[in-house]
């Protein structure tokens, strides 16, 4: 018997055995909200109230829960709902569902190898995920393992730099970007202080007390990080790699990033020969601008109600900017938790939509498993959610399906 049949026993039994642990995690896990409290249950305080945060007073984070409920389905009946399929196509390429992962920063810290996680769950369902430029895992190592990943960089105003880092995610093969504009500045994120968060993660006894209390996030994603990986540093938020993520000193470098302006992104369009997208855009002068500098796509998103406080839900400004740039594929994210909010923002002409928090909570609490399952729970809520509304296609949702209706 060869040396790897021998071995395949122990292997599956040890992977069946870690999936068994996995569905037992998510008994009960019925939406996207669900895995929110068991993540609060797993993770240190610190890091759950990074993930779970807003900024400030929380009012656009609120904000993009209110739009939603100012819109209504308006059904239609017997219309043979047997053909259905939530299949879009993007950048000549057709995804299963309308929906994919948000570039979340750290996710490597809250998950086990949490960007590969994330990124391994969406190419199984054949939906696309963003990673990080606020990654610890190196991209080329991401790329590498998923290939068709995404990239989102937050680039300084600072052509040389931003050039090196284009050429290193080109090598990759990665080939779509995402460029990131709603943080020309750091935002107040006073919760983050409240709950002794910081970048680079400061040691301390509340941080270690922190840390012990939630043992399997401890031993499961910390230690075996540590133990397999080394100490994460922020691997690719420029060409070389950055500051290591536990540090008492080290400062990371957010420098130039209010530089930064249209004649960089006109610079990063002459370089990037792939789907270049830009994302955080609210005003639809910005997405016609956005396609006269040459993107591909635009993302209207507040950043998870995560930089202005004050900022509107992108609901709220959809329509206009599907207006704006009717030949530009528009995405949007920010607050999106169910089928029917998918398909509020798809009526409202978005092509796709992209969710944040509640895939950062499956990877954390059960891993690609976890991320699997939160996918199929939004991709049934968008089936069930189509025959309901007398549809067979994603194309068929538009403004004559929503009803605007008064929230006291
Ligand atoms: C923990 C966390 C980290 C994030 N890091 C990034 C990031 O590195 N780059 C980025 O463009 N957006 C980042 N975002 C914003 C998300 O990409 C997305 O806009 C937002 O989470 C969508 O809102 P939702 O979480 O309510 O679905 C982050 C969001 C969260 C929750």
């Amino acid at each position: 018997m060869s040396s790897s049949s021998s071995n395949a026993g122990p292997r599956a039994e040890a992977n069946v055995s870690s999936n068994a642990r996995a569905l037992r995690k998510l008994r009960g896990v019925l939406n996207l909200q669900d895995f929110e409290h068991r993540a609060r249950r797993h993770l240190p305080r610190p890091l759950f109230e990074y993930v779970a945060g807003t900024v400030e007073d929380g009012r656009a984070g609120r904000d993009n829960q209110q739009a939603l409920l100012e819109y209504g389905l308006l059904p239609r009946i017997l219309t043979d709902v047997s053909g259905r399929s939530q299949k879009v196509e993007l950048f000549g390429r057709t995804y299963d569902s309308p929906f994919g992962i948000a570039p979340m920063g750290l996710a490597a810290l809250t998950a086990y190898r949490g960007d590969i996680v994330l990124a391994r769950a969406a190419r199984a369902a054949n939906i696309p995920a963003v990673l990080s430029g606020t990654s610890v895992i190196p991209l080329e190592s991401v790329m590498d393992e998923v290939p068709g990943t995404w990239f989102q960089a937050y680039l300084p105003g600072d052509s040389e730099r931003i050039a090196a880092l284009l050429d290193r995610v080109a090598r990759t093969g990665c080939d779509t970007l995402v460029v990131t504009v709603d943080i020309p500045v750091n935002a107040n994120r006073e919760n983050n202080i409240r709950a002794g968060f910081s970048t680079p993660l400061k040691p301390s006894l509340r941080l270690a007390w922190d840390g012990l209390t939630r043992p399997s996030w401890l031993l499961g994603t910390f230690l075996r990080t540590l133990a397999r990986h080394g100490m994460p540093h922020f691997e690719n938020s420029f060409a070389t790699r950055g500051a290591p993520i536990l540090s008492a000193t080290v400062l990371r470098d957010f420098s130039a990033r209010d530089h930064l302006n249209w004649r960089h992104f006109a610079e990063i369009r002459r370089q990037w020969r792939g789907n270049l997208v830009i994302k955080g855009i609210l005003h639809p002068a910005d997405a016609r601008l956005a396609r006269e500098h040459g993107a591909d796509a635009v993302i209207v998103s507040n950043h998870g109600g995560r930089q202005l406080d004050g900022a509107i839900s992108p609901l709220r400004s959809l329509q206009a900017v599907v207006a704006a740039v009717p030949d530009l594929p528009v995405l949007v994210d920010s607050g999106f938790r169910r089928g029917s909010d998918v398909m509020v923002a798809l009526a409202m002409g978005a092509r796709m939509v992209f969710v944040g928090r509640p895939f950062n909570y499956a990877a954390a609490i059960a891993g690609e498993a976890g991320v699997a399952h939160a996918i199929n729970l939004l991709r049934e809520e968008i089936d069930r959610n189509m025959g309901m509304l007398g549809i067979n296609r994603c194309d068929e949702l538009t403004p004559a399906c929503l009803v605007p209706r008064t929230v006291s």
